[in-house]
């Protein structure tokens, strides 16, 4: 692995840098969540409440941080969680993410409001893609949406389910924020012209009425794997489950839907004591360090995801910053791992938890 440029020594070092070079209101966008933020905080909280028994005396003087998710061999659980509209943080977007994604060997779930094509993305990529869709107001459209990522050679689709609109979220009120010029959802036929708020574009695509037979159909539709993303309520992941879903992503949106919302590193034992057996788990919101990758992961997540990190990379040095953001979690997992013994991701249980 590089070395670690001594001014970012962790994932959050990129973020001050991040708002410097970003304008306010798109940095307001990345960096905000719904209402007061108290579930943006929480959820890192709840990383910072749960304490480590490392184990001594086991060998780690050979380590590895692979492993699969839904078959997919991955440089370690850590991976990119969708964010929309790259081009907002870099000019190279999407591009620059799925190339660092792919050096690192690691797991990147591009959104369906990215601001590069979907095919364009899954040409720079060289590591594994899973498609992160909304069910849109128009049937046709999502479908087609869905054809385009199995025909691009992505490898499951993630259904955000927790967006029928977007939350209060009291930053991009005040900045009545709009996508910067340039910045279009090139995925779906949107008109260049108009200029909606972020809030009100969203409105007109995607639908609020979707429901669990949505879920069904979208299941019915494709080969793919399914993903649900946006659950912590286990009986939502039970159902999800039960519908076809080979895995449930616990994400409260990084506090960006529901101020207020169970953190989710609080949510996940409980989701995972209902599907744990059937399905696999993965975990974002809050992760900013390797220690937390370690916690969940010894919770029993499969793979955690970033989402803001990458994006304060990006917004830095591109490809290169994502890059050093996504080596630094894998440092210090590394290292993590091998203080607390555990050579493996195997060897990472609950033992490991003060209070699992
Ligand atoms: C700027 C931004 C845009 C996002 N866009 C999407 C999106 O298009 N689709 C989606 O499923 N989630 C989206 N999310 C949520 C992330 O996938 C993820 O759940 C969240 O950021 C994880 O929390 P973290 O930022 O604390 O790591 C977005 C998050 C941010 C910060
Ligand atoms: C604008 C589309 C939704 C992006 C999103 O999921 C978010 O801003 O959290």
């Amino acid at each position: 692995m590089p070395a670690v440029p001594t001014r970012f020594v962790r994932a959050e070092d990129f973020a001050a840098v991040a708002q410097a070079v970003l304008p306010t209101d798109v940095w307001d966008y990345v960096a905000g969540g719904a209402g007061d933020e108290r579930t943006v905080r929480a959820n890192e909280e709840a990383f910072h409440r749960l304490t480590l028994v490392p184990r001594m005396l086991i060998d780690v003087g050979t380590r590895t941080l692979h492993t699969t998710a839904l078959g997919v061999p991955l440089a370690g659980p850590i991976g990119v969680a969708p964010t929309s509209y790259h081009t907002m943080a870099h000019p190279d977007g999407e591009l620059a993410v799925a190339r660092a994604a792919g050096a690192a060997g690691l797991l990147n779930i591009v959104s369906v409001f990215s601001s590069t094509t979907l095919e364009d993305v899954a040409k720079a990529a060289t590591g594994p893609l899973w498609f992160q869709l909304y069910c849109l107001r128009d049937r046709g459209l999502t479908r087609s949406l869905i054809e385009r990522a199995e025909a691009a050679g992505y490898r499951a689709i993630v259904l955000g389910v927790d967006l029928p609109v977007i939350g209060y979220r009291d930053r991009d009120i005040r900045n009545a924020f709009r996508l910067p010029p340039g910045v279009r959802p090139v995925n779906l036929p949107v008109g260049t012209e108009q200029d909606p708020t972020l809030a009100d574009l969203n409105a007109v695509l995607v639908d609020p009425r979707l429901t669990w037979q949505d879920v069904e159909w979208i299941r019915s539709v494709t080969d793919l794997p399914l993903v649900v993303k946006g659950i912590v309520a286990p009986s939502d992941a039970e159902r999800a489950v039960q519908l076809g879903a080979s895995g449930v992503l616990v994400s409260n949106h990084g506090g960006r839907q529901v101020d207020g919302s169970v953190a989710t590193m609080t949510a996940l034992p409980d989701v995972l004591d209902v599907v744990g057996g059937s399905a696999e788990v993965y975990l974002d919101g809050g992760v900013r360090r390797g220690t937390d990758v370690l916690k969940a992961v010894a919770t029993g997540a499969r793979v955690v995801f970033a989402g803001r990190p990458v994006l304060w990379g990006l917004a830095v040095d591109g490809e290169s910053g994502v890059r050093a953001v996504l080596d630094l979690y894998l440092r210090e997992l590394d290292l993590v791992m091998a203080t607390c013994g555990c050579p493996d991701v195997a060897s990472i249980g609950p033992h490991l938890l003060r209070n699992p």
